[in-house]
């Protein structure tokens, strides 16, 4: 179980994390969700041992890693979401340049070299230029390299960034094999129906702090957004958005082109209520319904964001 208590990153006067807790127990798949700047690689760093925090804990099955950095270390395996230039290496070397980093050599060093390549689905590149390889097989690659000290543990900042479907399918089917090995997993995303699909538990951070963690179906139940509220005006939309701001039932009001959508804890009929409250104080109200809630509109619910909003997928 990785425990992340009350994390806090600065960098200078700004509040990167903003004591941060999250727990990820063994065998989950852990979808990190959150817009561009929320804290996801600082946080994801950290834990890898990268990063210093300026305070708070990490811990790994109660052990803490400030004290054990090592052992952390060895138990961790952490993909970024760059990849570096290497130019004039194999793939087969460039994997066995990081064997040698945790003292695997020679023949051992070969096989598992091969063994990884294989699981990401690049035995047949062994020998080619790693600078020749397409995003998608460096991405698998760089993947491979975090699995060389068999951690039990992985991190995985935006994994499928920039890759055509097919590639990013690939990599969703690589990372849920992964998982069925045993391998608990943090993974950061942007492509929420991806991480729904594969992911066991999802948080979403935002301004580096959790807004909401869980299972999909918890989330969405405890934040009561099974089904957003949405409506439209022909006219007197500011006094509706005057009479939803008053209404203890409306919660997070989010106002998108020409619609509004509302997070609403009433019933059937409070939520008739509301509906006559807006026309009898002059809204032309044109449409009023509960739409189907995705792990899409969740997000833009919980941190005022569309994916698009948050640049790249
Ligand atoms: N080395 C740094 N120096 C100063 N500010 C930084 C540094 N690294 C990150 N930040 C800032 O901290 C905030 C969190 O950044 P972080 O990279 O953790 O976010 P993220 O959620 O991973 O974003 P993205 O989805 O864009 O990768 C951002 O506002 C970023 O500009």
């Amino acid at each position: 179980m990785l425990q992340i208590r009350n994390l806090t990153k600065k960098y200078g006067k700004f509040t990167a994390l903003d004591n941060l807790n999250l727990t990820i127990d063994q065998g989950q798949i852990f979808g990190f969700v959150g817009p561009n700047g929320a804290g996801k690689t600082t946080t994801m760093k950290i834990v890898a041992g990268l990063l210093r925090p300026d305070s708070g804990q990490v811990y790994l099955d109660g052990i803490e890693q400030k004290e054990h950095i090592k052992e952390f270390k060895e138990r961790i395996g952490y993909m970024p979401d760059f990849f570096g230039v290497y130019d004039n290496l194999k793939a087969k070397e460039y994997m066995e340049f990081y064997a040698s980093i945790y003292g695997i050599e020679g023949e051992q060093s070969r096989k598992l070299s091969l063994e990884l390549m294989d699981l990401v689905g690049l035995s047949d590149k062994a020998d080619s230029y790693v600078d020749s390889l397409s995003r998608g097989m460096k991405q698998r690659l760089c993947l491979a390299r975090s699995l060389i000290h068999n951690p039990e543990f992985l991190i995985l900042d935006e994994p499928a960034s920039g890759l055509d479907p097919r590639a990013r399918y690939d990599m969703k089917e690589i990372i849920k094999e992964l998982n069925k090995r045993g391998k608990t997993i943090l993974i950061s995303s942007h492509i929420l129906p991806e991480l729904a699909q594969m992911c066991t538990n999802i948080g979403i951070i935002e301004n580096g702090k959790m807004m909401v963690t869980g299972t999909v179906e918890e989330i969405m139940t405890t934040r009561g957004t099974a089904s957003p509220l949405v409506m439209r005006f022909v006219n007197g939309q500011e006094k509706a958005i005057e009479i939803l701001k008053e209404n203890e039932l409306v919660d997070n009001i989010t106002i998108r082109d020409n619609s509004v959508s509302i997070l609403f804890k009433g019933n059937e009929e409070e939520e008739a209520m509301l509906l006559t409250d807006m026309i009898k104080n002059g809204a032309y109200v044109n449409y009023f319904s509960r739409e189907e809630s995705d792990l899409e509109s969740l997000f833009i619910q919980i941190t005022g964001h569309t994916e698009q909003d948050t640049g790249e997928a």
